[in-house]
């Protein structure tokens, strides 16, 4: 006997490859408990046909991108996405495509996160700038006036979507920006001792994992260095970069503050207006600031406890605050226009720790060895404003003759 389909549906989409990074049958028992059944999205039939959704969760980043390249397919299935969205202002967006669409372009998402109040709470961006030109001399001066000064971390414009937006490399010289392959955003290198810190947000829960990453590098007159950042800096990459030159072996490398973390999650999740966030963090070497290297929507979120559960949590967050803002009038901005409540530690273990609290070790933080004991939070109810206006892929399909920086 087939079961009852529950009147309430959630749609979600994310690649094949993606998708099969977890158990996704597990989440639709998990979404039957709370009276949705879970449908995946054919993106090739109408999505009218399919619904009605009360929320539809997405990663589309890999689609966005085909579209604003002009790839037919890809345009087709944004539309099919973007009409029924803005069709259905009833429907609850995970994360709404205009906030996200933000996040393809490195250099717009760093330019977020500079131009947030974190600078106030020690909290920086390394030095970057966009490199467009083919003439190497005008980007060396180009360079200089935005104060990126070598090493430099050259990474591409388009942040998502390929194995090829994670092609980077580390100049060290003028002579190494001819290397360069544009258009890049050139980051001012950052030692940390080859730590990196991945914060992982769902909604008003974060997760902290340590993660390996680039040893310390100095300006010289070597070549530069090519390299794929998913062969450096996921849980069990053990990448020759990482390993530090005997002299830096006695640096030490403090543990993220919790109350840090906490203020970087609450300002990050309040400008961006999303809840599906990685958040790559660095320790810089001697003055201890923190340096946010990267931000990516809807992570791996490798090593994050329980993710089904915080997702449900997320979702009914969201469906609740959006049947409130649909009653409010101004769903103008892109920022929540609700003070957000403060985002809370995700731990692994019973007793859970606010930020601040004694031992950091109960502070939602897995160095990789954490136990499998888990306790679930009772957590504090989020709420997002986020407004839904279509993302611009399917208008840059329609005049797809502009140049744009996804070339
Ligand atoms: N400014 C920087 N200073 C020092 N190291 C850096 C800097 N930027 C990046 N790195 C190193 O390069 C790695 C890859 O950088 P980044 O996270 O920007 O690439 P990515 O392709 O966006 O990664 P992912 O999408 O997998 O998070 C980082 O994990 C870190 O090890
Ligand atoms: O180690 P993390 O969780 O950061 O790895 C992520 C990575 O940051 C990017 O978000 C990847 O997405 P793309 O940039 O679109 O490739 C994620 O790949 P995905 O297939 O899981 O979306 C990595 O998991
Ligand atoms: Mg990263």
């Amino acid at each position: 006997m087939t079961e009852k389909k529950s009147s309430k549906l959630i749609g979600y989409w994310m690649s094949e490859k993606k998708s099969q990074k977890l158990n996704w049958t597990e989440f639709g028992n998990i979404c039957r408990k709370y009276g949705f059944d879970l449908v995946k999205l054919d993106l090739s039939r109408p999505l009218e046909e399919q619904g009605p959704f009360t929320i539809i969760v997405h990663k589309l980043t890999d689609i966005i991108v085909l579209a604003i390249k002009g790839d037919a397919k890809a345009c087709a299935m944004m539309c099919n996405v973007e009409s029924y969205i803005k069709d259905h202002p009833e429907v609850s967006i995970i994360d709404p495509l205009d906030n996200v669409h933000k996040l393809l372009d490195r250099y717009q998402a760093y330019s977020i996160i500079h131009n947030s109040d974190l600078e106030e709470a020690g909290v920086f961006t390394p030095s970057f700038v966009e490199l467009t030109s083919s003439d190497y001399k005008e980007n060396c001066e180009t360079l200089r006036l935005a104060g990126v000064d070598f090493p430099f971390v050259c990474k591409p414009s388009v942040s998502h979507g390929s194995s090829s937006a994670h092609e980077m490399a580390v100049i060290f010289n003028e002579n190494g920006v001819k290397d360069c392959h544009l258009p890049c955003v050139a980051q001012s290198f950052i030692n940390h001792n080859a730590l990196l810190y991945k914060i992982y947000m769902v909604g008003d829960e974060y997760f902290v994992v340590e993660r390996p990453s680039l040893k310390n590098f100095y300006p010289s007159d070597r070549e530069a260095i090519f390299f794929h950042s998913h062969d450096v800096s996921k849980a069990d990459s053990t990448s020759s970069l990482s390993i530090l030159d005997p002299s830096d072996m006695t640096l030490s490398t403090p543990r993220p503050d919790p109350a840090k973390v906490q203020r970087i999650v609450y300002t990050l999740r309040k400008v961006l207006g999303m809840s599906l966030l990685g958040i790559d963090i660095i320790i810089e070497n001697g003055s201890g600031r923190y340096g946010i290297i990267d931000i990516n929507e809807y992570p791996g979120y490798d090593g994050y406890p329980d993710f089904f559960d915080s997702l449900m949590k997320c979702i009914l967050e969201t469906i609740n605050h959006h049947s409130y803002t649909a009653r409010k009038t101004d769903l103008s901005s892109t920022e929540f226009c609700l003070p957000l409540m403060k985002p809370t530690i995700k731990s692994k273990i019973s007793d859970i720790m606010s930020p601040g609290n004694g031992d950091q070790d109960d502070s939602g933080f897995d160095t990789g060895d954490s136990s499998d004991e888990k306790k679930k939070r009772d957590l504090s109810v989020g709420s997002l404003t986020a407004s839904k206006r279509s993302s611009t892929a399917a208008s840059e399909c329609r005049n797809s003759h502009e140049t744009s920086k996804f070339t």
